[in-house]
């Protein structure tokens, strides 16, 4: 892929300069000046209106944001992913998620290969499945159908799979989902309680199929479920495999129809449309679950074919640089006012900070710009009654997404309508802020004295100016949700490329596992351990004494 250090881009420099004279502009004042902003400043995607007119910006800053994006090699990078080219170089993989929705079923091809024959080959694997399991037909040892799944699979394994069931409850089929993934004996122990071993499948989810917590938590699972069913026979009725790992998932015991495959160019992190999308399907029905590929392979036409200027993932990708790079923000909130979305920000913690949070560019150079920022967030209204008071009144500027839906799945009285007005109204205040002059009539209207109106009105005041992005869509059927999860997986890569760093690796969260690794062994006995620093050597021996 192609190199270039953006802040070595004629776009960067002409951007420095008018950062220069963007920083103190009042969004407020942009309004006032031009009527048509808001229109402007918006974008239609099916389902999914997207108004960024609220943010510190105005034709020109667009224009060189786009700029940069086109300097940086964007278009090359987007058309080097869709070809399938292997732009995972440092494991030397092509980065092929894409392909995983392709509904349109065009071949696509990696290494002179159409994956779309395996690709569908999966998918009918796993819609057969899935209607069996949901039907009732797929029988356990004891001849009772499953009214149970449990997913056993972390990171990429889990946070997809578990985001989208929530997101999508209002389309449950009769067969009830949970989720393990923490090592913690705490969360198999508390799942199992509940469940019948008769009625129980487990869908070992793991691409390499050798992750601790994971095969920990499986070996933990097929303990359980042979105490009941005493024969090693029955595994094949309760356990099933999501994996690349052919060799991995025979040894432990799953019989090779009961594996649905993937492969190495799915990351873990972009994998809920490979087969590790089983539980989804489970839960939602595979018709359901198609829809899901639909909206994002919509989404990824759209991106592969707008201009820069109508693109919403490249949009957000180059706002976010612009906060990030220019404006020196840290994080970016997404905040959506639907409470089935509970877990959306989790799943794009590890999407975002797991593909941009590296320091060091493509050509192996420590960079010396900020690339990923910390993303976070929880529903609303739960976060203005938390950590809102920052975002308003804080030294911090927080960029955010606010996301919700038009219509809810559950209209009771005048619920939803209480929940879009404070959408609505946060946005706007944070935008608008409130002067001292507004909060001193206030007190006078109020009939504060002076002196009372002297002491309290600076802590009244809101700065505003505070950018966010509203996303507001008609209601998150599965077409949408998948749109909508797509569009922020391609605005984590155009960040990635704008960065030059490498999005698709994770080298990152290999030295802990490494070191976990090494002090396992350790634990076993009660020796001193002298072996590491001395705070590190004192909490393992605390440890030892405290257990
Ligand atoms: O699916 P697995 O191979 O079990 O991997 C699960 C997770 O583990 C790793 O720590 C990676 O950082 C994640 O990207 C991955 O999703």
């Amino acid at each position: 892929m192609k190199t270039v250090n953006p802040t070595s881009t004629t776009a960067w420099k002409a951007l420095e300069a008018h950062f220069a004279d963007m920083k103190d502009v009042q969004m407020k004042d942009l309004f006032d000046t031009d009527k048509d902003r808001a229109d402007k400043f918006s974008l239609t995607f099916n389902d999914i209106f997207v108004d960024y007119s609220k943010n510190i910006i105005n034709d020109d800053t667009l224009k060189l944001l786009l700029d940069l994006a086109k300097e940086t090699g964007v278009a090359e990078g987007i058309k080097s992913m869709f070809a399938g080219e292997h732009i995972n170089e440092t494991e030397d993989r092509a980065v092929f998620h894409v392909a995983l929705r392709n509904q349109s079923n065009e071949p696509m091809k990696v290494d002179g290969e159409d994956v779309m024959i395996e690709v569908n080959h999966v998918l009918r694997h796993m819609k057969e499945f899935t209607e069996k399991v949901t039907s009732g037909e797929w029988k356990g040892y004891t001849g009772k159908s499953i009214t149970d799944v449990v997913n056993i699979g972390i990171g990429g394994s889990d946070l997809g799979p578990y985001m989208v069931t929530e997101a999508l409850k209002p389309y449950k089929t009769n067969v009830d989902i949970h989720f393990v993934s923490n090592v913690d004996g705490t969360h198999i122990a508390e799942t199992l309680k509940g469940l019948n071993p008769e009625t129980t499948l487990f869908i070992i989810a793991s691409k390499t199929f050798t992750t601790q917590e994971t095969m920990t938590n499986a070996n933990s699972a097929r303990d359980w479920f042979l105490e009941a069913a005493k024969s090693e026979n029955h595994i094949m009725m309760h356990f099933v495999a999501l994996s690349t790992n052919e060799e991995k998932v025979r040894e432990f015991g799953i019989a090779p129809e009961n594996m649905f495959r993937f492969w190495d160019w799915v990351g873990g992190r972009y994998s809920l449309w490979s087969a590790i999308g089983l539980s989804i399907a489970c839960s939602i029905g595979f018709d359901n679950y198609q829809d899901v590929l639909k909206g994002a392979h919509a989404m990824d036409n759209h991106f592969k074919t707008a201009d820069f200027e109508e693109n919403l993932p490249v949009l957000l990708a180059v706002l976010g640089v612009w906060y990030n790079n220019f404006f020196g923000a840290e994080s970016h909130a997404l905040l959506p006012y639907d409470q089935y979305m509970h877990r959306f920000a989790a799943y794009f913690q590890q999407g975002d900070m797991e593909s941009n949070g590296k320091n060091v560019d493509r050509e192996g150079n420590v960079v010396d710009y900020q690339t990923g920022p910390i993303i976070w967030g929880e529903p609303g209204t739960n976060g203005q009654h938390a950590f809102y008071q920052l975002i308003h009144q804080g030294t911090k500027m927080i960029p955010a997404d606010f996301i919700a839906p038009a219509v809810s799945q559950n209209p009771i009285g005048d619920h939803h309508a209480k929940l879009l007005s404070n959408f609505f109204a946060q946005t706007e205040a944070l935008m608008t802020g409130k002067s001292e002059e507004t909060v001193v009539a206030e007190f006078k209207a109020a009939g504060k004295s002076d002196e009372e109106i002297e002491k309290l009105k600076t802590f009244k005041v809101f700065e505003g100016n505070r950018p966010t992005n509203s996303i507001l869509m008609k209601k998150v059927t599965p077409f949408t949700l998948g749109a909508l999860i797509a569009m922020y997986e391609h605005k984590i890569f155009v960040q990635g490329l704008v960065w030059n760093i490498f999005s698709f690796d994770q080298w990152g969260v290999e030295l802990g596992k490494q070191l976990a690794n090494k002090i396992l062994p350790e634990l076993e006995n009660n020796d001193k351990i002298t072996a590491h620093d001395s705070s590190t050597n004192q909490l393992i021996n605390k440890y030892k004494e405290m257990r």
